[in-house]
């Protein structure tokens, strides 16, 4: 990870699971104070190979850049990290001469794009199902970087392309034709790395595994506290059907006595997910549970 668009998540992401480190400035390579680790900053786009080659164990990076790097087979997705959410799309002019509006009427024309593997692959498909052969194949070609200029240029007749807001692409006259995928940033190891069945006995490198183990569990702790709030109530015991319903939690609801000894009423603590967290409270309400307060997690481990 560096200073792209996954660099401030990746950072808080190593706070959350209490990785402290210095970094000097420029420096790519620093250790951590904490723990046995170093943390090496790369390219979203060379870590898959880093990771899937076995130079570095644990990486934080796109899924679109694993495919792209065809190291899909050399690394294991241990976590989705709910960000960089964005698709790989095939774009085209939206008005004019050049327009273009279905993936057919694409098929055969030139292509620009970063994901040229990833590209290629896809339009292999369409081809196919166009009837296209040989010379009259789509025709992809790599660029670095400002893609969505491609089309003006006269460079290409579309292109592919990340789109998250969609502003690059409507400022450059494009539309979405077609989604090659989705992504997220994922937690990625290497394969053999954490083929461990049993991390406590694994002969090879026991401490190595469990470290891998435990980082991983606490970046899910990370994730799981950013996403769930604790919800306590107050509900009468013959609503307490209704109000579990309401909150299933993750796994259960908490159910307990109320130290008072009223037998009518019990405490009820569940997880809840925060962006539902306001309505789930309306709801409890106005089923008759009393005293609904809310607590944010700091951390946690699930
Ligand atoms: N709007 C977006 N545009 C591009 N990539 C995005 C977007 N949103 C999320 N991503 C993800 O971020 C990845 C690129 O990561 P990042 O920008 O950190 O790359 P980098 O090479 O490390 O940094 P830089 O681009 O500064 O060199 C993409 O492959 C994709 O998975
Ligand atoms: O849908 P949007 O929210 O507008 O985001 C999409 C844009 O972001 C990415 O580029 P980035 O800014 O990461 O720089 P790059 O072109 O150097 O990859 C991507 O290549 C698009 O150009």
């Amino acid at each position: 990870m560096r200073l792209g668009r996954l660099h401030e998540k990746c950072m808080e992401v190593l706070a959350g699971a209490d990785i402290q480190f210095n970094r000097s400035h420029r420096l790519d390579v620093c250790l951590v104070r904490n723990h046995n680790i170093a943390l090496i900053f790369l390219p979203a786009a060379d870590i898959p190979r880093f990771v899937g080659l076995g130079n570095v164990d644990l990486g934080i990076t796109g899924e679109d850049v694993i495919l792209e790097s065809q190291m899909e087979n050399r690394v294991r997705n241990l976590l989705k990290l709910g960000f960089g959410k964005c698709k790989l799309q095939v774009q085209a002019p939206e008005h004019g001469a050049m327009a273009i509006k279905t993936i057919e009427q694409l098929a055969g024309k030139r292509v620009v794009t970063s994901f040229n593997h990833v590209a290629a692959e896809y339009f292999e498909k369409i081809d196919a199902q166009a009837g296209l052969t040989g010379d009259q194949k789509t025709q992809i070609e790599y660029v670095g970087g400002s893609v969505e200029a491609a089309c003006a240029l006269g460079l290409a007749d579309g292109i592919v392309d990340l789109v998250e807001s969609g502003e690059t692409m409507r400022a450059a006259g494009l539309h979405a034709i077609a989604t090659v995928l989705e992504t997220e940033a994922v937690l990625i190891s290497n394969r053999a790395d954490h083929e461990v069945s049993d991390p406590t006995t694994d002969f090879k490198r026991p401490e190595h595994a469990k470290l891998i183990t435990q980082i991983q569990q606490r970046i899910a702790g990370v994730l799981a506290a950013n996403k769930y709030v604790v919800c306590q109530y107050n509900v009468p015991r013959d609503l307490l059907e209704d109000a579990v319903k309401i909150t299933p939690g993750r796994r259960a609801p908490t159910i307990s006595p109320l130290v008072n000894g009223d037998e009518g009423w019990v405490a009820v603590s569940v997880m809840v997910e925060k962006k539902t967290v306001a309505v789930v409270m309306d709801q409890l309400v106005a089923i008759g549970a009393h005293d609904v307060f809310v607590v944010k997690l700091e951390n946690c481990r699930v």
